[in-house]
């Protein structure tokens, strides 16, 4: 199993490049089941999710075919042609790899009255229940069952639009609603619904379609049904959280980074809590600048929350990020039950650290030292990378196949930069 090897203590100096969102992506990419006609997506980080969408949507029998960059068109392009769709199945062994699997239940559902889902179990960082997903569907007219592990739903006259009332927040279980709503016959009413930027990449891209949606971005979508969807082109947004990711580990590495791409607006609250630290964050000409601003980081507190929050996807980063700053920073993680699993490994490497329940009090101003440690999640694994940056001495990180799944070529970026940082193949 690949390891990750660093050598700490170097600041990070240059420019690196935003890829496509992954959470962005994974969703458009089952929007392509929506339609006969062909879908062109560019713009698609290369990494392991992106892969296993691509495998998902093959064994249901698209065609995906990965094309030529046009002028102007950045990153992976894809175009996905479902006109023969001969299956409506969603098999565990790719569900249990990727929960976002569960995004074709929608448009299997809309296109096709029918759909198996294998449920996708725990996680991690949580139960990470699929209810929402469900009673939406229901609400639109499905009827569901739960068998041998697989959701098992089906509504042969078709979806009908609804009004849906969702009682927590789920970005998931939005995008799957707006996705079964512009097939359903009728108008739908997502009450409650997320806001995250993928929210409205995926509305935009869904208009593009011809879909009728309004309020993406709000807490209400109304979206028109229409019988069928069109064919379109979409570039993915930016990644914000590998954004925030990289504005970490400018301040971490006591660097300076430029990030080329990056959305200022999809970013405000961490930008926010990373300046009230004392880091730096400049925008100019689409790209984002971060450096300390007088050497120093001071602890601050940080709740995660559902967009415009913070966003729990950057908790584990900020955490690291706070394990070096002056005095004490209470991390307060609302959105997962567990998403505390980089508290141990950070503790190894020299960190102060206490959880109380939901909240994870991190006394600052450690020196870190490098460790072997070991990867549990995506999002704990790039913290650990940013302790790495930061520790004095070598770190190795295991299992680093959770990295594979939401960080483009994040060795070659790093290096590029000033980083030691190499991978062990073994
Ligand atoms: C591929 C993708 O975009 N993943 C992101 C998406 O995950 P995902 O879409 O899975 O996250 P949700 O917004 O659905 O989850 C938010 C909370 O709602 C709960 N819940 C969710 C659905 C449901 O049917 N029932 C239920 O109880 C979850 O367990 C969690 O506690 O949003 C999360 C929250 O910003 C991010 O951390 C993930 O990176
Ligand atoms: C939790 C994440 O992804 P997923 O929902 O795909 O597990 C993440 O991107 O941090």
């Amino acid at each position: 199993m690949d390891r990750i090897l660093i050598r700490g203590g170097r600041p990070l100096n240059g420019a690196i490049q935003i890829s496509g969102s992954k959470n962005a992506a994974l969703p458009l990419m089952a929007a392509a089941l929506l339609t006969s006609e062909p879908l062109r997506l560019s713009n698609l980080p290369r990494l392991a999710d992106i892969a296993s969408m691509r495998q998902l949507l093959a064994g249901l029998g698209a065609e995906v075919a990965e094309v030529q960059p046009a002028a102007g068109e950045q990153g992976q392009v894809l175009e996905i042609q479902a006109s023969h769709v001969a299956s409506q199945r969603a098999p565990y062994d790719l569900v249990r790899k990727m929960r976002a699997s569960v995004l074709v239940l929608g448009p299997l559902l809309a296109r096709f009255g029918q759909a198996e889902v294998s449920l996708p179990g725990g996680c991690a960082i949580g139960t990470r229940p699929v209810d929402l997903h469900l009673s939406a569907m229901e609400a639109m007219g499905a009827e569901i069952a739960i068998e041998s592990g697989y959701i098992h739903a089906s509504a042969p006259k078709g979806l009908t639009g609804a009004e849906v009332v969702f009682p927590t927040i789920s970005v998931g279980a939005t995008e799957n609603a707006m996705m079964a709503a512009a097939l359903a016959q009728g108008e739908s009413r997502l009450v409650n619904a997320a806001r995250e930027p993928e929210i409205s990449d995926l509305a935009v891209c869904l208009r593009a379609m011809g879909a009728e949606i309004e309020g993406e971005g709000s807490e209400i979508i109304t979206i028109r049904g229409c019988g069928s969807l069109q064919g379109a082109s979409h570039p993915v947004i930016a990644d914000r959280i590998e954004a925030g990711t990289f504005l970490m580990a400018a301040a971490i590495t006591d660097g300076e980074l430029r990030l080329v791409g990056a959305q200022a607006a999809h970013l405000e609250r961490p930008i926010a809590v990373l300046r009230q630290a004392g880091v730096t964050v400049e925008e100019s000409d689409g790209t984002l600048l971060a450096r300390r601003r007088n050497g120093r980081l001071r602890g601050s507190d940080v709740m995660t929350e559902a967009f415009p929050g913070f966003a729990t996807d950057l908790q584990a980063q900020f955490m690291a990020l706070m394990t070096t700053a002056e005095g004490a920073s209470m991390i307060t993680e609302t959105i997962f039950e567990n998403r505390f699993m980089h508290v141990p490994e950070l503790i190894r490497m020299g960190a102060d650290i206490t959880i109380h329940g939901a909240s994870a009090l991190v006394r600052g101003e450690r020196r870190l030292t490098g460790a072997e440690v070991m990867a549990t999640d995506l999002r704990a694994s790039v913290c650990l990378v940013l302790a790495g940056l930061a520790a004095e001495g070598e770190t190795v990180i295991n299992r680093i196949y959770h990295l594979d799944r939401g960080y483009e070529r994040i060795e070659a970026k790093l290096a590029a930069c000033g980083a030691e940082i190499e991978r062990l193949t073994s």
